[in-house]
Order: structure tokens, then sequence, then C-alpha cells
């Protein structure tokens, strides 16, 4: 359906035993944005991005992917537009990185649309965003956690979705990894769902989402929403917004409340 945003959620609930884990979520994305999700742990973010990605199906309400349900979609229909990077993100072992960023490919392909140029083309530039050409050819078993994210997040560039689902993308990497995988996925023409702890990370983003018990509390810019009245409801903490000596994004100061 032309017009229609690459991801829209009406309503969308997912309960399990009696407990809704995500509530009422009402969400239209708009194109190329980057939306942050944050909130405790445990108020449902994870659920949230897999109910997006279709892999978890709302018990009420709709997930709609480019105007349409995501559970009416076929696997390779859906990973044609989305790519969804998980924190339990996990590859078989005894396959190079080069394999596993090749990976990527898979929706592509198809008895009729061979491996070819392109694909590989879409492999190296994967390969080089996240800074992980030169180690093409090691064994993905070896790799630190920071370099599997890494790869992971190549895989996901390499399959060239419209949507981008990142899980705590940031998790294992270190502070220069974590900023240029920020700068690489806010500059990469994609829309993108990124869920965070790290609210310093969730400043650069374009609109913010606070999820609490399953439910949206607040979506908006981020100054607009991360109020220390906010942070203090649901975070439980103090927080103070300084300045950036020079010039950057400003900073949170945190204490635990008394
Ligand atoms: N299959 C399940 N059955 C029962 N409860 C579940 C199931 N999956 C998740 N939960 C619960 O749903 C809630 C939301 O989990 P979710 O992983 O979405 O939270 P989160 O915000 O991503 O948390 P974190 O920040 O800790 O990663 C948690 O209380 C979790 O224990």
């Amino acid at each position: 359906m032309s017009g229609a945003p690459i991801l829209e959620l009406i309503g969308a609930s997912r309960r399990v035993q009696g407990r809704d884990l995500v509530a009422d979520v009402s969400l239209r994305l708009r194109p190329g944005e980057m939306l942050g999700v944050i909130g405790p742990n445990g108020s449902g973010k994870s659920t949230l991005l897999n109910m997006m990605a279709g892999l978890l199906p709302p018990t009420r309400g709709e997930v709609r992917l480019a105007g349409q349900s995501v559970t009416r979609l076929r696997r390779q229909q859906i990973a044609q537009r989305l790519a969804l990077v998980s924190q339990a993100a996990d590859t078989a072992e005894r396959i190079s990185v080069r394999d596993a960023v090749e990976l990527g490919r898979t929706p592509w392909l198809g008895p009729l649309r061979p491996w070819g140029a392109k694909d590989d083309e879409a492999v190296q530039a994967a390969l080089q965003a996240v800074g992980m050409e030169r180690m093409a050819a090691r064994d993905w078993s070896t790799l630190s956690g920071g370099e599997r994210q890494r790869v992971h997040i190549a895989r996901a560039h390499a399959q060239a979705p419209q949507l981008l689902l990142l899980d705590e993308p940031t998790n294992h990497l270190d502070i220069h990894h974590q900023l240029s995988i920020l700068e690489l996925v806010s500059q990469l023409p994609v829309t993108t769902v990124i869920a965070l702890h790290d609210m310093h990370h969730a400043l650069r983003c374009d609109r913010v989402m606070v999820m609490q018990s399953g439910r949206c509390v607040a979506l908006g810019a981020p100054l607009d929403i991360l109020t220390p009245a906010l942070i203090r409801e649901i975070f439980a903490v103090d927080a103070r917004l300084i300045a950036h000596p020079a010039g950057g994004f400003p900073l949170f100061a945190f204490q635990r409340l008394a």
C-alpha cells in the first residue's frame, strides 16, 4: 500500500498468562526517523521489538508493516522489509565473519535470483560500515562480544531493510564503537527503532518512547520527554541535565534517590 508508514502499531498488546507484557501501544513511525525506546528492566521493550518484527503476534490490536498486518506476511516478505538485531542474537559457529554477514542477503535470493555482484557489494559495504572488513575471514567463534555485535549489525545492514530494529545494540561495545554504531545507524537511509538503556544515547534519537509496565507512557522529542520529573517517576533517580562543555549533546548527572 503506497503512502502507508513503514511501521504502524494500533493498540498493540501482548498478554501472556494473564499479564500484559505490552499493553495498548499505538505508534506510527515517520520515514527515516530513529526512535529510541527506553524503560526500566522488564518494561516490555524486547517484547515490543519482537512484535514489530512479526516474531510475537499481538494478542490484541495490530502491527502493520508497510500497510499490511505483519501476521499475514510471509517470513521472506518481512525479512525484505525489516532486520532485527536482538539481544540474544547468535550465529552458528564454524562460519567466517563474511559468511555471517552474507546471511543478511538470504531474503533477496531465490531460484531465479542467485548470488551476484550486488550481493557482494552489499556485504562489503556492510563490513566496512562497522569496521570489520579486515576481520572478514576470521572464524565467528573467535570474536569478542563487541566484535560479534558489530557483525550482527553488519548482517542487518547487508539485508538492506527499510526498517531496522535494534535491541540494545551498544551493550557489548566500548565507548568508541557505541558512538560509531549510533552515528552509523543515524546516517543510514532507513527508519530505525532502537531499544536503549543509556539516556545519553536516547538524546541522539529523533523521538523517544518511554515504556513502563508494558505501556507507552511518553512519546516525543528527547529533550521534551526526558525531563527530571519523568526520569524520577519512571526510574526512581534524580537527574539533572548539564550543558556539554564543548557544545555536544547535553549530559545527565544521575543520583539515586535517598
Ligand atoms: N514468554 C514469556 N512469558 C512470561 N513472561 C515473559 C515472557 N517473555 C517476557 N516476559 C516478561 O515480560 C516482561 C517484559 O520483558 P521484556 O524482555 O520485553 O522487557 P525489557 O524492557 O526488554 O527488559 P530488559 O530491559 O531487562 O531487557 C518481563 O517481566 C519478562 O519477565
